[in-house]
């Protein structure tokens, strides 16, 4: 199902992006549709002009004006600046879609002078490849019409979960920042194949097979993390020995950790911009 509106990325970013090329491989939106700003980085916009054929806009006003659904996709901080700059331009009609980590779609309709409806969303990088894990929450004016229109274009770019607002923050820092954990791990895992014998190429070729492998089967099984590790495992054998360290260097209690950092750093994000 193509979507016919008039899309308006504020934000040239890695997640605005991911999310263009999405779209724009699942065909879901036409590249004329789409229109992207910026704050001021003219080099970028030519890059995602040529790379996608999309609109783009030095005048974010103009952006704006045209668009049925606008996509903020600037940084935490960009937020208030953002709005402010437009929101004279902004008609109580066009759908507010936030890819902003750790905003509340409370503080978007308070920055802005008209009821618009406003979307929050937790999509991730892998949307470039149409594998987002995303999640969706709504502001009090968005209705079943906006959701049904921001599910659409989320499930071109992967998955979509409804969840409660409230549950955001979780989201976040298990799915938005998750893939970072993941290329985090294969660059050790590259490393060590590397120091086993490896080359490069060999080495990532091999990571990559085991980790789409491993996503493949989760998705496939009903067993548990637990029973699937346990399958590989062999008493005295190498995958023994390989958990045996990961175990002494507290390794489960390092991602617990690590997603709990970012859980709460998404909630930090909220309340600074929220006392401003
Ligand atoms: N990178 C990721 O994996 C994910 C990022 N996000 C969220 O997406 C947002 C963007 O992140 P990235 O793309 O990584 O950041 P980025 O730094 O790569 O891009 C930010 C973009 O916002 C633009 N910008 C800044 N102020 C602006 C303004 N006033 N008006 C219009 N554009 C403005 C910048 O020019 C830049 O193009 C953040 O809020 C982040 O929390 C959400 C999920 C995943
Ligand atoms: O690191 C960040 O703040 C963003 C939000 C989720 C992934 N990247």
């Amino acid at each position: 199902m193509q979507i016919n509106k008039q899309i308006t990325f504020l934000g040239a970013g890695s997640m605005a992006e991911a999310i263009i090329g999405g779209l724009i491989s699942q065909n879901i939106v036409s590249s004329r549709s789409i229109t992207v700003a910026n704050l001021q980085d003219q080099d970028r916009l030519a890059y995602i002009n040529e790379t996608y054929q999309v609109n783009t806009e030095s005048n974010r006003l103009e952006a704006v004006q045209s668009a049925d659904i606008i996509i903020l996709a600037m940084k935490p901080k960009n937020l208030q600046d953002a709005i402010s700059y437009i929101k004279e331009d902004v008609t109580e009609n066009q759908l507010i879609v936030s890819v902003i980590a750790g905003i509340p779609t409370t503080l978007i309709e308070a920055e802005l002078i008209t009821n618009n409806p406003v979307i929050r969303t937790m999509p991730n990088t892998s949307a470039k490849v149409g594998e987002s894990a995303s999640a969706i929450c709504l502001g009090k004016f968005a209705t079943d019409a906006h959701l049904l229109t921001v599910e659409t274009l989320f499930k071109a770019i992967g998955s979509v979960s409804l969840v409660e607002e409230e549950q955001m923050d979780a989201v976040t820092g298990v799915a938005g920042s998750g893939p970072a954990y993941f290329y985090y791990m294969v660059e050790a895992m590259e490393k060590a194949a590397c120091n086993a014998g490896l080359s490069k190429e060999q080495a990532h070729d091999l990571v990559t097979q085991t980790i789409v492998g491993v996503g493949k089967r989760l998705q496939n099984t009903n067993k548990t993390p637990r029973a699937l590790y346990q399958e590989v495992m062999s008493p005295g054998g190498t995958t023994e020995a390989g958990i045996q360290k990961l175990a002494e260097h507290h390794f489960q209690d390092a991602i617990q950790d690590a997603v709990g950092n970012a859980v709460n750093r998404s909630k930090e994000l909220g309340q600074v911009l929220s006392k401003n």
